[in-house]
């Protein structure tokens, strides 16, 4: 299941603009919250356009070992769009085993999951997933009266979920301040929870709140009553998920590389399928781009999307500052790392638990191009730009993959060490990218 490493990748390079039009597939988060929900609704449910990459797989084989049953049908019905029909997940007794291989989103969201379903489910994953945090989920699950048998070090990878008899809901508090996704993880199976769930958060911000939004309006949407009574705190009340049928927009966090092509090379690059509204945390990129000095429009052709067009300046300028990005963050790294001024990253400390630390090995990797940064509290600074090639570590993240991606553009001669990394979300990443910058 993992991707097969490779050594590396010459970075496509631009001495002209880009001038391309792409489209890119369906959100990550989007797909796998649909999905975990399709296996805890009454009954058949159809995700259309669903993420086809590693870890919409990595959900989809977890639901079925939990005894959900998974089909991909190939062109539903008028729109031709791929899509998957998932059936509930059935209760068993027998031990199952989940592998999360590197997705987040598969080990802080299904524990909840496993304990509604009552077997005794072992998750584990990747290397590299093994330090990730998880001991919010934990302790929440065990507030709900769950027993959770660590193998290795505490609060994290692997475990065993054990909830004989399933969990009941109610009152919990943890501390979302390592990642939102503990929060989103509880919420989605809250509705299975006989009494609900009223979830606080304590201690320092939740990061990437736009995820928590996420998932109360994906329930909402699904019929869920949901609300937040106060700052950091939710209530889901219990209920029957009624099957149901949606299609998934397109990953707004995947196109961030791809428009940032125009704004490296004072290119131009437009992307259909934009929605008008989107609780993903990528609809910061007309704005963040338009930061770095673009010009970014959006021409609505429907009443939910429109085409997004960036042109890129001849020379980027930098915000000086940049707030609280999470995800998004190594891609625009890769922007400050083209300017001649500095950027500081602010609010981004839990980057540290991401696919990989990428605050050390954003920082690094800058300087093994010749560039100036440095780490700080909650983030980082770059201080000089890129200035020659070298090879690039992925560190197994797609987002560090892609973030060389985008600098290759500019500077020539980059190699990318394992870009198979970004077969996480975008397994054909290498041939879009190629399609769109070497047109
Ligand atoms: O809920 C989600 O789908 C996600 C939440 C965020 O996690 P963090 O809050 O840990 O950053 C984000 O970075 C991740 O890529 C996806
Ligand atoms: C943090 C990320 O992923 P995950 O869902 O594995 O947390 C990401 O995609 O940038």
């Amino acid at each position: 299941m993992r991707p097969r490493h490779d050594a590396g990748w010459l970075a496509p390079h631009r001495s002209t603009p880009v001038h391309g039009e792409i489209a890119v597939p369906a959100s990550k988060s989007l797909t796998n919250r649909f999905l975990l929900l399709a296996a805890l609704a009454e009954g058949p449910s159809v995700v259309v356009n669903p993420l086809e990459s590693r870890d919409s797989a990595l959900m989809l084989a977890a639901l079925e070992s939990l005894g959900a049953t998974t089909e991909r049908i190939a062109g539903w019905e008028a729109s031709g769009e791929s899509a998957v029909r998932i059936s509930p997940l059935t209760p068993g007794t027998e031990p199952v085993s989940v592998e999360c291989g590197l997705a987040g989103t598969v080990m802080r969201f299904l524990p909840a999951v496993a304990a509604l379903a009552r077997r005794p489910v072992r998750f584990d994953g990747d290397p590299e997933a093994r330090v990730r945090p998880m001991g919010a989920v934990l302790e929440g699950l065990r507030t709900l009266g769950a027993k959770v048998e660590e193998e290795g070090a505490t609060g994290y990878l692997p475990f065993t979920v054990h909830s004989p008899e399933g969990i009941s809901g109610g009152d919990v508090t943890i501390d979302a301040s390592a990642s939102s996704q503990f929060v989103s993880g509880l919420l989605l199976a809250a509705p299975g929870m006989s009494q609900g769930l009223t979830l606080r958060h304590s201690g320092a911000d939740v990061p990437s709140l736009e995820h928590v939004e996420m998932t109360l309006q994906v329930l909402a949407e699904l019929g869920v009553h949901v609300k937040s009574p106060a700052p950091f705190t939710w209530r889901v009340e219990p209920g029957p998920i009624a099957p149901f049928t949606v299609r998934v927009e397109p990953d707004l966090s995947n196109a961030g590389p791809f428009l940032c092509a125009a704004a490296v090379t004072g290119g131009t690059v437009t992307m259909p399928g934009w929605p008008l509204n989107s609780t993903q945390i990528g609809r910061r990129w007309p704005q963040l781009l338009t930061d770095f000095g673009c010009q970014v429009s959006l021409a609505p052709y429907s009443e939910t999307a429109g085409t997004l067009t960036v042109r890129g300046p001849e020379q980027m300028v930098s915000p000086g500052t940049v707030d609280a990005t999470a995800e998004l963050t190594p891609t625009v790294a890769a922007l400050a790392a083209l300017c001649t001024t500095e950027t500081k990253f602010t609010s981004v400390g839990h980057l540290r638990g991401h696919e990989t630390d990428r605050i050390a090995a954003l920082v690094s990797e800058v300087r093994r191009l010749g560039g100036a940064a440095e780490e700080t509290d909650d983030g980082f600074r770059i201080l000089s730009p890129a200035r020659h090639p070298a090879t690039v570590h992925s560190y197994a993240d797609h987002r560090m993959a892609t973030f060389a991606a985008v600098l290759g553009l500019a500077v020539p001669g980059v190699i990318v060490e394992n870009i198979g990394s970004t077969a996480k979300t975008m397994p054909d990443f290498p041939d879009r990218w190629s399609a769109l910058v070497q047109a």
